[in-house]
């Protein structure tokens, strides 16, 4: 209640422009519904009414940018996760939790100017058109962060990762990220069972994993970009792991919570634990949340294309978004792997539902 009276006052009394990354639904909504949770992230009284005061960067512009990417994995449909978001009400939801919504022109992936036929390279497949598509990405999200605009990006496939997190490594080089999925996308050209990109992201950026010259063709701009610290990065959710990632996980130390966590601890510990984690040495630090819809149980978002069994039920799907959002830190933020076309009717509209439910979520909307 407390808290909530100083969100609404601030809200509709000040306009505060500061640098600071917060969600605007805290400032926007006025609603109480995430008291509970920040109270265990931010442990005093004093630290949330001094983190709400940083925080408090109303009106808030939302830049979405669509990333229809398809060629870091085998399934034509990933290209129409950002159409059927947005057709199912994405700008509307935003401007009612407050949000001034820009629109970027969809990135056009299949203008690469490789002409040539790709040369295969099957421990990294489509490199080129990945690496040309993704350097595009990570220009138009640094531009958009450098205007002060919230991005907010909508995949396609998981390999946009590559572009999304180098473009906020460089813009935010303090970010935290929050990488919610089945899989730990860890892999690297040698490791990869697949050959497919979308399980690479994380892996090709990776501080100490790749020498620059391993960088598969076309993505060599990577080399430019900064390398994600492995204390930087907390997973939520893996289920399916692969054994060099395994390996590497515990190599660097990756704090990764998996499905076998949320059991034993329950997702709000787990929340807290990964809030906890990248927030200990700055409460301010910015956070980037990539939300790969795999990571919710195929029973709720069956129209994706690495599906894995024993996920997320629909209220944890909610509440990582939900608590990410609490945090006040989120600053950036992607939706990928929604593919309307792996699934019946039904399933492709409750998996692209739920998609814009999560989004809505993650960009501040409160329960009450
Ligand atoms: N973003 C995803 N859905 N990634 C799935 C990756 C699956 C597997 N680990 C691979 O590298 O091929
Ligand atoms: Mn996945
Ligand atoms: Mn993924």
């Amino acid at each position: 209640m407390f808290a909530s009276t100083i969100r609404t006052s601030l809200a509709s009394s000040r306009k505060v422009t500061c640098s600071a990354t917060g969600v605007g639904g805290r400032c926007l909504s006025g609603g109480a519904g995430y008291g509970n949770v920040r109270d265990q992230v931010l442990p005093t009284e004093q630290e949330t009414e001094r983190e709400l005061f940083q925080h408090c960067n109303y009106p808030r512009t939302a830049n979405v940018i669509s990333a229809p990417m398809t060629y870091g994995q085998p399934y034509v449909g990933t290209d129409c996760g950002p159409r059927w978001l947005k057709e199912a009400g994405l700008r509307s939801m935003l401007s009612n939790l407050g949000w001034r919504v820009k629109e970027a022109p969809a990135l056009d992936f299949d203008d690469f100017s490789v002409h040539k036929p790709p040369k295969v390279n099957n421990s990294a497949k489509n490199s080129h058109i990945v690496g040309e598509g993704t350097l595009k990405l990570a220009k138009l999200v640094e531009e958009t962060i450098v205007a002060g605009e919230f991005p907010l990006i909508l995949g396609g496939d998981h390999s946009i990762g590559l572009g999304s997190l180098a473009a906020v490594l460089k813009a935010r080089p303090d970010v935290g990220i929050i990488w919610v999925d089945a899989h730990a996308d860890l892999n690297t050209p040698n490791s990869s069972p697949s050959g497919n990109m979308h399980g690479m992201p994380i892996g090709l950026l990776m501080d100490g994993v790749l020498t620059p010259d391993e960088m598969p063709p076309g993505c060599e701009w990577v080399n430019d970009y900064p390398r994600i610290s492995p204390d930087s990065i907390v997973y939520v959710g893996l289920r399916d792991v692969d054994s060099e990632e395994r390996k590497l996980i515990r190599k660097l130390n990756i704090k990764a919570f998996t499905m076998t966590d949320i059991d034993r601890y329950g997702i709000g510990r787990v929340m807290e634990m990964s809030l906890g984690h990248l927030l200990q040495d700055n409460p301010d630090r910015p956070l980037h949340l990539s939300y790969d819809i795999d990571a919710v149980d195929p029973v709720f978002a069956p129209a994706t294309g690495t599906t894995v069994r024993g996920g997320l039920t629909f209220r944890e799907a909610h509440y990582v978004a939900e608590s990410v959002a609490a945090s006040g830190n989120l600053a950036s933020a992607e939706i990928v792997e929604l593919n309307p076309n792996l699934s019946d009717g039904s399933g492709a509209t409750e998996t692209v539902d739920l998609g814009l439910q999560i989004v809505t979520s993650l960009m501040g909307k409160s329960i009450i």
